[in-house]
């Protein structure tokens, strides 16, 4: 249980149930077995001799007790303490009756942590005092050298940070934050956990330079809004860890940063040696063969100086990428998580018990119609837990939704442990393929703010926005699972669609003289980009914004589904820059007012583009073009019946009619694709279906 419990995820610590009025039985003082059942009311809860005249052998119980004389002078927290402790679900006991795990988190003690009581509990592997309101220094834990797991974030704990938990090599997972630590941290502190997983600091008073932290075992470090100063240290580990877990130390600087140090050149990691270890795996899609080949997705080649230092720079970027992708998610695991979008706290507590949140995505795992679950946003927990100056500095931060309907179907953990692999650089972001714990794979999108307007990201703006088109659902759409929000962060996160896109499928691996598709896959593609593209304009009066051949995807069936779907407010006060020959010409110049006619247009230039195989008509050279002739000549072997290519051509070139009122609209289009379809299907042309195999 200790070891559960110690690893860096706090889901992983066992739940503290509701503080109930338990008292102990008539006769068990000193004693007690583990299973008693129930005890009479009667008898005081405690009575606890002073810490000072605790005898060397005292017994757990009596340590514990010793504590909670202190910390929780006011005695509500009824604790059974006449009988054995063991017996209480806070606490966890070895087959001796030595107590390994504590966890008194959100229980309300607000007295102080007495020294020589806890730290006599030798066999402790996990201690959680979170979320309380301690204060006063911490006490010497020298003694507790089996502890791997110390939670003390959201407490009123002031003194230097402690020189004895520095002596606890065996520690794993450190959560001082959000309490009044000051001062320097302690020389050498950086190699002094072995196996450290997790730190964090954040929202204290620490001041002093960083330590070079670079154990390879650090999946999360936070040290951010305290009073650090001078360049953060350039090592793989603390470069994974991304800007936003050193920020709010203004006087900080240095190249994770990217903000420049006075007097001194601006720090690069030189490469394994530095301790050794690498940047998380990343790899174009050119590497791999997955996704489009594309040359802006590859990075310089190494060959230049130049080149090798963009190369470095990049592989920085990226590895800050995915550590800042990984610091939102380990953010929103200290938040607890709220049903729908009720947005205060009902309780006091900085942070959630784990029993509250195993129970709120038990919550929505069995609730579809919650619509999301939403975190808790983190200025608010940052309020409780920080002094005033620094929650107000404190902006929003991350939150983590899952869409609607959605379970957290990973867990934070496996979050942790994705490698990203780099797919390609759309018009509004960067998209990532991520594998978490080597099985589920999902598609995150992060977004890229010189790209989007400010408008767009605005937080409240961006969560309406998601929101709603996390809502679709749909066979012919890519499904937005979760989103992210963090202060300089949004991320997107999609279902994987596993056999590439249209594009590809197009134009991809054939030759400028291949043939186009076959014309039934033709039409069922046709069919499913309408479906998708009818039920966002007529379900969600939403309009999709980008279709192109790119943005349609095919599924494990190959089925066709539209993805970026209703992104077009992030793009609405950028420039005009690709794509161009999708555009409508009345949103030639600008990307407002996008329209479902300006998504009809789109539409029926992609179909001209699938039927034909070639690539997408400019508008200019459309207006000009017989399309009639123009698809029957790129299909003239295919044995196409003409009346049905020639019917598939109308609906398209009333698609692209220069007036959008006078194109149809989507269902229409559905309607007159279906009625081909259907024509084909139960036609009389059998060699329709056998051409171009
Ligand atoms: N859900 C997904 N599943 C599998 N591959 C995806 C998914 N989403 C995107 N991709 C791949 O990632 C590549 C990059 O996608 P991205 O959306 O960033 O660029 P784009 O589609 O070329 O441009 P734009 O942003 O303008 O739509 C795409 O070419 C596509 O092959």
């Amino acid at each position: 249980a200790g070891d559960a419990a110690s690893s860096h995820s706090q889901p992983t610590l066992p739940a503290v149930p509701p503080v109930q009025a338990v008292r102990p039985p008539p006769a068990a003082v000193g004693g007690g077995s583990h299973s008693q059942p129930s005890f009479p009311p009667r008898a005081p809860v405690r009575a606890v001799p002073p810490p000072a005249k605790l005898a060397s052998t005292a017994t757990p119980g009596a340590l514990l007790a010793a504590f909670l004389a202190k910390a929780d002078p006011s005695a509500h927290l009824r604790f059974p303490l006449a009988v054995s402790p063991c017996s209480h679900p806070a606490v966890s006991c070895s087959a001796d009756g030595q107590i390994t795990r504590l966890v008194l988190e959100s229980s309300g003690l607000n007295g102080t942590f007495a020294p020589a009581t806890l730290s006599r509990l030798v066999e402790l592997r996990v201690l959680s005092l979170k979320s309380n309101a301690l204060h006063g220094p911490i006490p010497d834990l020298s003694p507790l050298e089996n502890l791997k797991a110390l939670f003390l974030a959201g407490n009123r704990f002031s003194g230097p940070f402690p020189a004895s938990v520095a002596s606890l090599r065996r520690l794993r997972s450190i959560d001082l934050a959000g309490n009044r630590l000051s001062g320097a941290l302690p020389p050498g502190i950086e190699v002094a956990f072995p196996h450290l997983t997790f730190l964090r600091l954040d929202a204290n008073h620490f001041n002093g330079s960083l330590p070079a932290w670079n154990q390879s075992s650090l999946k999360l470090l936070n040290v951010s809004y305290n009073n650090f100063s001078g360049p953060v240290p350039v090592t793989p580990v603390m470069a994974q860890m991304g800007a936003a877990a050193f920020a709010g130390n203004p006087e900080l600087c240095g190249e994770v940063l990217r903000r420049e140090c006075r007097g001194s050149h601006l720090l690069f990691f030189h490469g394994p040696g530095n301790n050794g270890s690498a940047a998380p795996p990343v790899q174009s899609a050119a590497a791999t063969g997955d996704g489009p080949q594309r040359d802006d997705i590859s990075l310089p080649d190494s060959s230049t100086p130049r080149s090798r230092k963009l190369r470095r720079r990049a592989a920085i970027a990226v590895a800050a990428t995915a550590g800042a992708f990984v610091a939102v998610l380990l953010l929103c695991a200290m938040i607890a998580m709220k049903r729908g979008k009720k947005r205060r706290r009902p309780s006091s507590a900085a942070y959630p018990s784990p029993k509250k949140s195993a129970a709120m995505s038990e919550v929505s795992r069995d609730n579809t119609d919650l619509g999301y679950v939403e975190c808790v946003p983190d200025e608010e927990t940052a309020a409780m837990m920080m002094p005033e100056e620094k929650a107000r500095r404190l902006e929003r931060s991350g939150c983590l939704t899952f869409c609607a309907g959605e379970g957290a179907s990973y867990s934070l953990e496996q979050l942790m442990r994705a490698s990203a692999e780099v797919l390609g650089r759309g018009s509004v972001g960067t998209t990532y393929k991520a594998v978490l714990d080597g099985r589920l794979v999902v598609i995150v999108k992060r977004l890229d703010a010189a790209k989007i307007g400010a408008a767009a990201l605005e937080a409240e703006a961006f969560e309406q926005n998601m929101d709603a088109v996390g809502r679709l659902r749909h066979p012919n759409l890519v499904s937005l699972r979760a989103f992210f929000q963090a202060k300089e962060e949004r991320l997107l996160v999609y279902d994987y669609q596993p056999n590439g896109s249209l594009y590809s499928l197009i134009h991809g691996s054939r030759s400028s003289r291949a043939k186009p598709l076959h014309w039934t896959s033709c039409l069922k593609i046709a069919e499913d980009i309408g479906q998708g593209l009818a039920y966002i304009h007529q379900a969600s009066r939403l309009v999709h914004g980008n279709i192109k051949s790119s943005n349609v995807l095919l599924g494990s069936d190959f089925e066709a589904c539209l993805t970026d779907n209703c992104l077009a407010f992030l793009l609405e006060s950028s420039e005009v820059k690709d794509d161009a020959a999708y555009r409508a010409p009345e949103n030639m110049k600008s990307n407002r007012r996008l329209t479902p006619k300006s998504d009809i247009y789109a539409f029926g230039i992609l179909l001209l583009e699938l039927i034909s195989g070639k690539p997408p008509l400019q508008h200019s050279v459309l207006v000009a073009t017989n399309l009639q002739t123009y698809v029957q000549s790129a299909r003239d072997d295919e044995g196409v019946d003409v009346e049905r290519l020639s019917m598939i051509v109308d609906i398209a070139s009333a698609c692209v009619r220069s007036s959008p009122e006078s194109r149809p609209t989507a269902w229409q289009v559905l309607k007159m694709i279906q009625e081909v379809k259907e024509a084909d299907t139960a036609g009389d042309n059998d060699s329709d279906l056998t051409s171009n195999s």
